[in-house]
């Protein structure tokens, strides 16, 4: 017989139960931050430094199983653990100083060691973000990857989720909807279709956050946020940290052209609910489009205007025929 737990919270004490991963972070881990810091709740903490400059950090998991399949190309998963750091300075409009890795891995294997590192070190060299320290463990099973970054930005201008103002112009970089697609071939959640994989899985598996673009937007646009879940709950917690609501345009939106063939609830929910894009999602004052448009065009950074910034609460999305658009899920949660 087992032992019965010797603590037991009476029932009618508990709290109510936890439904997600933010409720979770905002029960347990959400402290006001000191005075002159940027606390949980963001892409970056910021911190300050002297000069009025700010630190810009944050960290992210890749974890075997969930983030990555276990046959993952080592190259492309060194690229990938900094790649999805670098988009959570990118949504600051921080500029990279450095990042931290940690490794556990279940047995050393050389080869992929060596592919590991070449993938990590050819983006952190490239981003300007070199690699100065981490820890190195053995794991019971499976590969673990924690990556922090380090970056600076003036903290006045910093794209915090909590400066979008109403009648602001939401935009977003790249396309949208591909990553989705692959892991949903991968999964068997579609069939599949070899060529529409070999179209789309380069983006789940090699994300190229826009850091160089969004370096030039502080100043510029108000609040950011990279697309990491999926769009419409990303934008969620820009429409809960700036209190306002938005309306969004499905026929402005940036589908990824592999996407072309697929049915259209099939697209709708890849597209708006689809994770792992890496691409930014930003707000910005109507009267800054052209200068923002011009920006893009000098970078070679493909944007689009998807929507704009309500005063009324809520996220409401139109079809091209005027239809509101409801779908099954907004985005991933590693606990719904
Ligand atoms: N265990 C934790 N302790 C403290 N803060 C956390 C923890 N997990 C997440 N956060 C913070 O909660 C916020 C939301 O997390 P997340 O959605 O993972 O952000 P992101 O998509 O930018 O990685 C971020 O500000 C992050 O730093
Ligand atoms: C093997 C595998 N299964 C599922 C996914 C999809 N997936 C896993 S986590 C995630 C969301 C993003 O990860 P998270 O840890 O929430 O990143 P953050 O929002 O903290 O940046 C997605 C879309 C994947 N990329 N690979
Ligand atoms: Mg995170």
């Amino acid at each position: 017989m087992s032992a019965r737990p010797r603590f037991r919270r009476p029932l009618a004490a508990r709290p109510n139960p936890l439904d997600n991963e933010f409720d979770l972070i905002a029960r347990y881990f959400s402290r006001p931050a000191p005075s002159g810091y940027l606390g949980v709740g963001d892409d970056c903490a910021l911190l300050p430094l002297a000069g009025g400059r700010h630190l810009a950090t944050s960290t992210d998991l890749l974890i075997e199983g969930r983030h990555f399949f276990a046959d993952a190309q080592p190259e492309a998963l060194g690229h990938k653990a900094l790649a999805v750091n670098l988009s959570d300075l990118a949504a600051m409009g921080a500029q990279p100083l450095g990042c931290l890795l940690g490794l556990s891995l279940p047995a050393v294997d050389a080869d992929w060691l060596e592919q590991f590192a070449s993938g990590f070190h050819a983006l952190a060299d490239s981003a300007g973000c070199p690699l100065v320290g981490g820890d190195t463990t053995r794991s019971i099973s499976g590969i673990v990857i924690s990556v922090t970054v380090m970056g600076q930005v003036d903290a006045r201008q910093a794209l915090r989720r909590d400066a979008a103002m109403v009648d602001d112009d939401i935009w977003v970089t790249g396309a949208l909807g591909a990553p989705d697609i692959a892991l949903q071939l991968l999964n068997g959640t579609l069939p599949m279709d070899q060529s529409l994989l070999a179209a789309t899985r380069p983006t789940l598996d090699r994300p190229e956050p826009p850091w160089q673009f969004a370096q030039k937007l502080p100043g510029l646009a108000h609040a950011a946020l990279d697309i990491s879940d999926g769009l419409l709950q990303d934008l969620g917690h820009i429409l809960e940290a700036s209190k306002c609501g938005a309306e969004l345009h499905f026929a402005s939106m940036p589908v990824h052209p592999a996407l072309q063939a697929l049915d259209t609830g099939t697209v709708q929910q890849a597209v708006l609910a689809g994770g792992d894009v890496y691409q930014l999602c930003f707000t910005a004052a109507a009267d800054k489009r052209q200068a923002i448009q011009q920006l893009a065009d000098d970078a070679g950074q493909p944007i689009s205007r998807i929507g704009r910034i309500v005063k009324q609460a809520g996220l409401h999305v139109w079809s091209a025929d005027g239809q509101t658009i409801s779908l099954a899920s907004r985005g991933y949660d590693h606990f719904s």
